[in-house]
């Protein structure tokens, strides 16, 4: 036998792989033709940096310089917003048809140069080939063709939203192209212009893709691309010419994003860390799974924030999974991310490298035992291996810190309600996995678990229809699909919004009032003391303190308690428990909600005199408000069994759930304006969806909500469903925003409040909805009611099924 037939006899025997090199050389012309290092892309070229500052990359698998990149400063991101904030009429004036024409040839330029943007990728970030090439490219060409169909749809499906203006964009290092395509594919569609920050260790593909697109004919301004560190993006954070910021990144980074944008206007969606759960029940098929496992923690080196990074294995199969885990860890093969036959890269940096080891190290101080594959690495590059941490406690530092690196630790479980409650075990909240073949365990587990994705006998599927983002500490707002879209679109009733002046909607009717001669109704000869509705009870405010409510004529109309921080706690408490509330079926929300409406109906004339005598309205007028918060309350009724999710078909076989869940407690914070009506139009979207609420009501008519009481009390809604604080707002915002099981805020009223709300909700970044001081129509239908507080009152879980054998 010859030497070379000897060889190939070799391979057989150990069914090892060659090396499969990709070719490097059309990116490394690309990066030679760019040798004297890249400007920023603003206005639809090439611009050297205003203060000429740069820094070089490097190449994670090797360690070698790679390019020279600009530090993009004040000046520059200055340059950029100019140009994007020039180009954005222009941009909407295309219309639908015009956008998509333009998203369709970006995701046919994306489709062209598929191998350059999947070799660049991978020398980028040090991630395989395979995966750049299989997965990145593809799907950021898919998410251009996705929004290119909202975009021709935009004028029927979003006939009542504008897009929000400037989107200053920042993007993280681990997926560079594939975050671009899903920030600017649908701020672009749908009429945005766009600044966008890439990660400093991985701006090659933002910049390659900007190049591009300009040759694609993309007009100038529309996409900008301002290269540099967390400096830039914090420029970018600040400009004033920015009407949104989108970020995917850290946790702590998005901290402070949410700090420096409070009470500035700026929209902003956040999609942050994870620490996702992999729940294997004993029923499930183990070699399905151990392969789950392997995609969930060891695809791009498990730097994917939703890595399935803790294994939660039901106790009965756990020796023997694990047996078969560690057999398929040995035949992982790390190398050059360039080899097509490698399975994991490089991590991307030095820093990160020592990160994860030190980590580890963690990790088995606090009493792990730690499997890592044999192997060599290669050297020179930031190369760990694939790692498995056992005997893990829930509250040790590896089972509750996103590691961001290969690192799998595993924990069991015995019976399903366990398996949740270690799930949700974390403040994170971005995905989840469930491994069974009891079908109906695993939809059961799925509305259970505190995640945006829930993957059922599967991990890692994404698509461009398919909304992705978090829960809790994960962030908030959506990427892909139509509530993607909602994400750079605003109300155009509440674009038309003036800020609040005090008593204009009072003076204004009463003088209308004058003008019809009608008489205000006499003021009802009431004096008592309202007191706090906490639990489904009156109770005593803490301070036993009251403060007086005016009539519109001066005189004093009644006493309402005077709310503290112990009150707002008692609230949140009240409605922490009555979580039955959240899983009511729809019908018996509706219900409740046309028995309110019933209730208040029965009263109406009560309501008109009191609404008539605090507020100075006429009889008409305070009539009017009731039969609206009547009407209302019927609305909200109506959508209860009728705003509910979606199929989605995404291109696998299978389907994706997107299922649309009560959002938890939410404190709601009512402005002065059509106190009635502005109370129950922010109450009932929240009741509708299951929310359970501690509503602060305008303080200046707040004996109109303590009326309010006797309609909650004749009703049949559990106690601390709706629990109603009275007292100054100000300090009543600040608590609701600081205490940690409050989930979202809605504030209407005081610009102060909306600044003090967003700022202070940052250490469980709840949700907030809140109106800056500009003024709400209640009684328009399109400011005052729907669906724009139907999806703030929920979130979207997309549970993905796929099926067949
Ligand atoms: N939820 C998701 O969809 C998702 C996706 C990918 C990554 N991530 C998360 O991203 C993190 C890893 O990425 P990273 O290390 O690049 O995150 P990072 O937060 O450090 O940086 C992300 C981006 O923010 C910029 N930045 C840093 N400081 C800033 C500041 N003060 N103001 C504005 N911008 C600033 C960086 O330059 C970079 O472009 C992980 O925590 C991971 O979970 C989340
Ligand atoms: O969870 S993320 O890190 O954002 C992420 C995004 C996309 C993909 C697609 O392969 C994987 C992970």
């Amino acid at each position: 036998m010859s030497s070379s037939n000897n060889n190939v006899a070799r391979y057989f025997d150990t069914m090892d792989y060659g090396p499969a090199p990709e070719s490097d050389t059309d990116a490394r012309e690309w990066l030679a033709r760019h040798a004297e290092g890249f400007g920023h892309f603003i206005d639809g070229r090439f611009t050297l940096a205003a203060e000429g500052a740069h820094f070089d990359t490097a190449e994670p698998a090797t360690g070698q310089r790679l390019a020279r990149i600009a530090q993009g400063s004040a000046k520059d991101v200055d340059a950029a917003v100019a140009a994007a904030r020039a180009a954005q009429p222009g941009w909407f004036a295309l219309g639908g048809h015009g956008r998509a024409r333009h998203l369709y040839a970006l995701a046919r330029m994306v489709q062209r140069h598929a191998r350059l943007l999947a070799v660049v990728e991978a020398l980028d970030n040090g991630k395989p080939i395979r995966e750049t090439r299989d997965l990145d490219v593809p799907l950021a060409a898919r998410h251009f063709y996705h929004h290119a169909g909202w975009a021709q749809l935009q004028e029927r499906e979003f006939a009542d939203q504008v897009p929000l203006g400037v989107v200053g964009q920042i993007i993280p290092w681990n997926f560079p192209l594939l975050m671009l395509a899903w920030k600017i594919a649908p701020a672009l569609a749908l009429g945005n212009t766009v600044v966008l920050k890439p990660a400093e260790f991985t701006p090659l593909s933002a910049l390659l893709f900007a190049e591009l697109a300009a040759q694609a004919g993309l007009p100038r301004g529309v996409l900008n691309v301002v290269t540099g560190d967390g400096a830039t993006g914090a420029a970018l954070v600040a400009h004033e010419g920015v009407d949104k910021i989108a970020f995917t990144g850290s946790t702590e980074v998005g901290r402070l994003i949410r700090t420096a944008t409070a009470g500035t206007g700026k929209s902003l969606t956040l999609e942050l860390g994870g620490k996702s759960p992999f729940i294997v029940f004993d029923d499930a098929d183990i070699d399905a799974a151990v392969e789950g496992v392997v995609d969930a923690i060891w695809f791009n080196q498990g730097q994917v924030c939703c890595a399935g990074s803790r294994l939660l294995l039901q106790e009965g199969i756990a020796d023997d999974f694990i047996a078969r885990l560690k057999r398929r860890m040995q035949t992982l093969r790390v190398g050059s991310p360039l080899d097509k036959a490698i399975d994991m890269g490089s991590l991307i940096d030095p820093t990160q490298l020592e990160r994860v080891r030190s980590l580890v190290a963690a990790g088995v101080r606090e009493g792990a035992s730690c499997y890592q594959a044999p192997g060599a690495l290669p050297p020179g590059g930031s190369f760990f291996p694939p790692t498995l941490l056992k005997g893990v406690q829930p509250a040790s530092t590896v089972a509750t810190e996103e590691i961001f690196g290969p690192v799998l630790v595993t924990m069991t479980f015995r019976t399903p309600d366990e398996a949740v409650a270690l799930a949700n075990n974390t403040r994170y909240g971005l995905a989840a996995s469930v491994w069974s073949e009891t079908i109906g365990l695993a939809l059961g587990i799925a509305p259970q678990l505190q995640a945006g994705v829930v993957w059922v006998n599967a991990t890692n599927l994404f698509d461009a229809g398919v909304g992705f983002g978090g829960y809790r500490e994960s962030g908030y707002g959506r990427e892909g699909g139509r509530e993607g879209c909602y994400e750079y679109l605003k109300p155009r009733a509440w674009a038309q919004r003036k800020p609040r002046a005090d008593d204009v909607a009072v003076v204004a009717a009463n003088e209308a009032a004058d003008a019809r001669n009608e008489t205000p109704l006499a003021l009802p000869a009431i004096d008592r003391t309202a007191k706090l509705f906490i639990g489904g009870k009156q109770v005593r405010p803490d301070g036993e303190l009251s403060s007086s409510v005016f009539a519109a004529n001066g005189q004093r109309a009644g006493e309402v308690g005077t709310g503290n921080r112990k009150d707002i706690r008692n609230a949140v408490a009240a409605a922490r428990s009555a979580s039955g509330w959240s899983s009511a079926t729809p019908h018996r929300r509706a219900q409740a909600l046309y028995y309110l409406a019933e209730n208040l109906s029965a009263r109406a004339g009560e309501f008109a005199a009191r609404i008539a005598s605090l507020t100075g309205v006429a009889a008409k007028a305070a009539q009017a408000e009731v039969d609206a918060s009547v009407s209302r309350l019927f609305a909200y009724g109506a959508w209860a069994d009728k705003y509910e999710g979606t199929v989605h078909v995404p291109p696998l076989r299978g389907v994706a759930l997107a299922t649309v869940e009560a959002i938890g407690v939410v404190g709601v914070v009512c402005p002065d304006e059509a106190p009635l009506l502005s109370f129950v139009s922010l109450l009932a979207p929240n009741l509708a969806m299951g929310n359970r609420t501690v509503i602060v009501p305008g303080e200046k008519h707040a004996l109109v909500a303590t009326d309010f009481y006797q309609v909650l009390e004749t009703s049949d809604l559990p106690g601390g469903v709706v629990n109603i604080v009275t007292g100054p707002a100000a300090g009543l915002v600040r608590t609701l925003a600081e205490h940690d099981d409050v989930d979202a805020l809605w504030v209407f009223g005081a610009k102060e409040l909306s600044r003090d709300a967003e700022r202070l909700s940052v250490g469980n970044l709840k949700r907030t909805l809140v109106d800056h001081g500009l003024a709400t129509d209640w009684h328009d239908l399109a400011s005052g009611e729907g669906a724009v507080f139907l999806r703030h009152a929920t979130q979207v879980k997309n549970i993905w099924i796929p099926y067949g054998e």
